[in-house]
């Protein structure tokens, strides 16, 4: 049941925007240092093709997804791969630890990443994806974001995957540890610049919200309700959306919004609402968690305004 129309996004928008002034643009990919703190956008993808996607803000502004794109990269090795392949090299577990975070591969089982949603697991995952070279593992990537997005056109942006992969010394050191102990195979380059380009993936927010009805659908196109993932995959993705997805700022944002969501340092936040939609904000200022502040905010009002919280 959808009870959301575009002026609840423009208010609530408008009422927390002022928050990016609490935020820090990302400044550790280059590219990305340019950005804008106070831009801003919103857009909400309802189920059933009768409904239509609406939005407030700069809505036809392009990002890039960054750390979002671990999600769709976690679907669709669990579809190429099966459960008990990908959950061998990557654990299930929440980490109190950043994203980067090297420190936990040393601990318990060697060298295995606690959850795909921090940056060692993703790499993992990456690393699982079928093709014979990086230019088809990033095809299959972008063939499954182009169906959920329904957009052909969706492809990434050179020149931030070119600033992200001359700069990912964290994410080299993350691929060199896991390869000594097996949990990572093959040239490490070629995985850094898949994973470059996946996180480079380019959308405005319209196009986000339609992958987070995906989700929301059980797997399913909100449009037609044939099947884009199984559903079994989707139940996967969004419990890690729920534990991990905001990194080590999660149990508080479960506690005071409740909504599978994933985020990514550009300052996008993908959220899923269950049977109604999903949801997209854009706001490149960060907190210190690397989670968009004007996003938070905007997705709490949501919570307490329409009583999503899925707890
Ligand atoms: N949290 C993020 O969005 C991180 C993604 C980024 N591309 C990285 O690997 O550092």
């Amino acid at each position: 049941m959808i009870n959301l129309d575009r002026n609840d996004l423009v208010d609530w928008l408008e009422h927390v925007k002022i928050y990016a002034n609490n935020g820090k643009v990302v400044d550790y990919i280059p590219a990305l240092a340019n950005q804008q703190p106070e831009t801003n956008a919103v857009a909400f993808y309802p189920l059933g093709k009768e409904n239509d996607v609406i939005h407030a803000g700069q809505a036809d502004y392009y990002f890039t997804i960054q750390s979002i794109s671990k999600v769709i990269a976690l679907a669709l090795a669990l579809i190429q791969q099966g459960e008990q392949a990908v959950f061998s090299r990557v654990d299930k577990e929440p980490t109190s630890d950043p994203f980067y975070s090297v420190a936990k591969l040393e601990v318990e089982k060697p060298a295995k990443p606690f959850n795909p949603m921090i940056n060692a697991g993703a790499l993992a995952v990456t690393n699982m994806i079928r093709g014979r070279n990086s230019t088809d593992m990033v095809e299959e990537i972008l063939t499954l974001i182009r169906l959920m997005a329904n957009d052909e056109s969706i492809t990434f942006d050179h020149e931030v995957a070119q600033s992200e992969y001359e700069t990912a010394f964290l994410n080299r050191a993350l691929c060199y540890f896991m390869k000594q102990h097996g949990v990572i195979t093959g040239s490490i380059e070629e995985l850094l610049d898949v994973y470059t380009k996946q996180c480079a993936i380019q959308m405005n927010v319209k196009q986000l919200a339609r992958i987070g009805a995906v989700f929301a659908n059980d797997g399913k196109d909100p449009d037609t309700n044939e099947e884009i993932i199984p559903d079994q995959v989707a139940r996967i993705c969004k419990t890690f959306m729920v534990t991990c997805g905001m990194y080590n700022e999660s149990g508080t944002f479960a506690i005071n919004v409740g909504i599978p969501a994933k985020s990514g340092v550009s300052g996008a936040i993908m959220g899923v609402i269950k049977e109604s939609g999903g949801i997209a904000v854009f706001g490149p200022a960060l907190n210190d968690k690397g989670n968009s502040v004007v996003g938070i905010r905007f997705l709490e009002k949501l919570a307490e305004e329409k009583h999503w919280s899925i707890f």
